[in-house]
């Protein structure tokens, strides 16, 4: 796994409530203890978010934004994995497990 993910993984992991995470100096923490409808609804939110940064940066404006936008997503959907136990390198292996298969050939066999 990328070392910055892993890295960040460990960190959210330490901020659950059950592993002694203070929702009084962490983010991470704080969104936690306001449920899994509050994670949801950050990642509902970044999604938008990122949605108008590659619109907007399609009509001019900065692409860095899309970037920043996508490391949001990314942040709160690892806040959301770990709630369900799950692990960025589980993701990657899901990916890797894609490697090669394209995406259309999958769709057809779904429809078979
Ligand atoms: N990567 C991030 C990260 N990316 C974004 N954010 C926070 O996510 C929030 C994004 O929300 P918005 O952009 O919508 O801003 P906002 O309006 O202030 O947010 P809300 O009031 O709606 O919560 C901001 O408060 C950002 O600071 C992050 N907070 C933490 N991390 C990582 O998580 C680690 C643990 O953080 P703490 O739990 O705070 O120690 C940090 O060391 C970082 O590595």
């Amino acid at each position: 796994m990328s070392q910055t993910l892993g890295r960040l993984a460990a960190v959210i992991e330490s901020r659950k409530p059950e592993n002694g995470g203070d929702p009084a100096t962490s983010y991470v923490a704080r969104l936690m203890a306001k449920g899994d409808d509050a994670i949801l609804k950050k990642i509902g939110e970044e999604a938008t978010e990122l949605v108008m940064a590659a619109k907007d940066a399609r009509h001019g404006a900065g692409s860095e934004n899309v970037l920043y936008e996508c490391a949001d997503l990314w942040f709160h959907s690892m806040v959301l994995l770990a709630r369900f136990d799950l692990t960025p390198q589980q993701v990657l292996d899901e990916l890797a497990r894609r490697e090669g298969l394209s995406g259309i050939d999958e769709k057809a066999s779904r429809k078979e």
